[in-house]
Parts: structure tokens; sequence; C-alpha cells
């Protein structure tokens, strides 16, 4: 019998996956503006706020999403945050480092969140949005697993924004309910 080394390597303790055919995109608070309630010229535009690593392979997507302890005017980091395009694709979150929120809404546009810490597991229906928070005051690490042809569907929570914001304030976590 042969025995192969895996093609693809998840390096838990760096928090990257490396390998054949793994994408990396680096979000900077230049592309990132938007996602919060107000623009902090105290961040650089150059600031990275999170890296999404993906592997895909026959229809299935591993991935992995490391969020910097980045506030905005008191902000906590948040992803961009999306419905998927096939409402029926549904989506894993494992909590693998740091502390945070997964926030999600579902089509009513009303929200509500899990806390997300090392080892959580959150089963993420297709029909809600999902977006990440961090929390922590150190990198914030999600492994994610979907099936490809969920898609992402960016405009409707452009349209219909998550009605929840969390602060950090002295240490301690706001959330304002818009
Ligand atoms: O695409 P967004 O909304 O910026 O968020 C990144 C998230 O999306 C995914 O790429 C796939 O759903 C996750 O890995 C990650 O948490």
């Amino acid at each position: 019998m042969e025995i192969k080394d895996a093609k693809v390597f998840h390096d838990y303790l760096n928090g990257v996956i490396e390998g054949e055919g793994v994408k990396k995109r680096t979000k900077l608070y230049s592309n990132a503006k938007t996602f919060y309630k107000s623009v902090d010229s105290s961040v650089s535009d150059d600031q990275i706020m999170y890296e999404v690593y993906s592997y895909e392979h026959d229809g299935l997507c591993y991935g992995l999403t490391v969020m910097q302890p980045v506030c905005v005017n008191g902000e906590c980091n948040v992803t961009r945050g999306h419905f998927h395009e096939s409402l029926d694709c549904d989506e894993i979150y494992c909590g693998m480092g740091g502390e945070g929120l997964l926030l999600l809404m579902d089509e009513d546009y009303h929200c509500h969140a899990e806390k997300v810490k090392v080892g959580s597991v959150h089963y993420i229906n297709g029909h809600l949005a999902h977006r990440l928070v961090n929390t922590g005051n150190s990198e914030l690490k999600v492994q994610c697993m979907w099936p490809s042809n969920a898609g992402h569907d960016y405009k409707r929570v452009e349209e219909h924004p998550f009605t929840v914001r969390v602060y950090k304030e002295n240490g301690e976590l706001k959330v304002e309910e818009e």
C-alpha cells in the first residue's frame, strides 16, 4: 500500500492552511470601512482586518478565517457578512482560537448570536446571514466548512444590514441593537 502525505496542511498553531490549491484573501481596513458604524481615521488603511484561507475540492470547501483584535471607534472587528446565494446550502464553523460572536440574521432580518470559543461548533442554516465578531484581545480563528456552490450574497446584507453592533468599552462588551 502506498502511503502519501496530505497535499494540504492546516497548521493549527500558527493559524494558516498551506498546500496545493489553497487560496488566501486578505481584507484590509481600506476595503472594510463600510462594515462599521463610522470611519476611524486612527486605523491605517493597510491594517489587516482578517484573512480567509480556503481549500475547495469536489464540491466541498474547507476554510479558516483569522480576525485581528482591532476595534474601529470602539466597535469590535467584524467580517463583511453574507447570506448564501443558494439558501439551501448550510455551513459549519468551529472555534480554533480566541473569543468572538457568530452573529446570525434570519430572513426577517432579526439577529441572534452564538459565543465562539476554542472547540465551539456552530451549525449555520443556509437561510441565515452570518458575520463573525472578534470580541477578544487575540486573533479569532474559525474553521469553516460549506458546499462550494453556496455562493456569497453580499448585496442582500448591504440592503438590510445586521441590526446589532458590538463595542468594547474599558474591556467590557456593549451590544447595541438598532
Ligand atoms: O466573506 P465574508 O463575509 O467577508 O466572511 C468571510 C467568511 O466567509 C467564508 O469565507 C465562507 O462562508 C468564511 O470562511 C468566513 O468566515
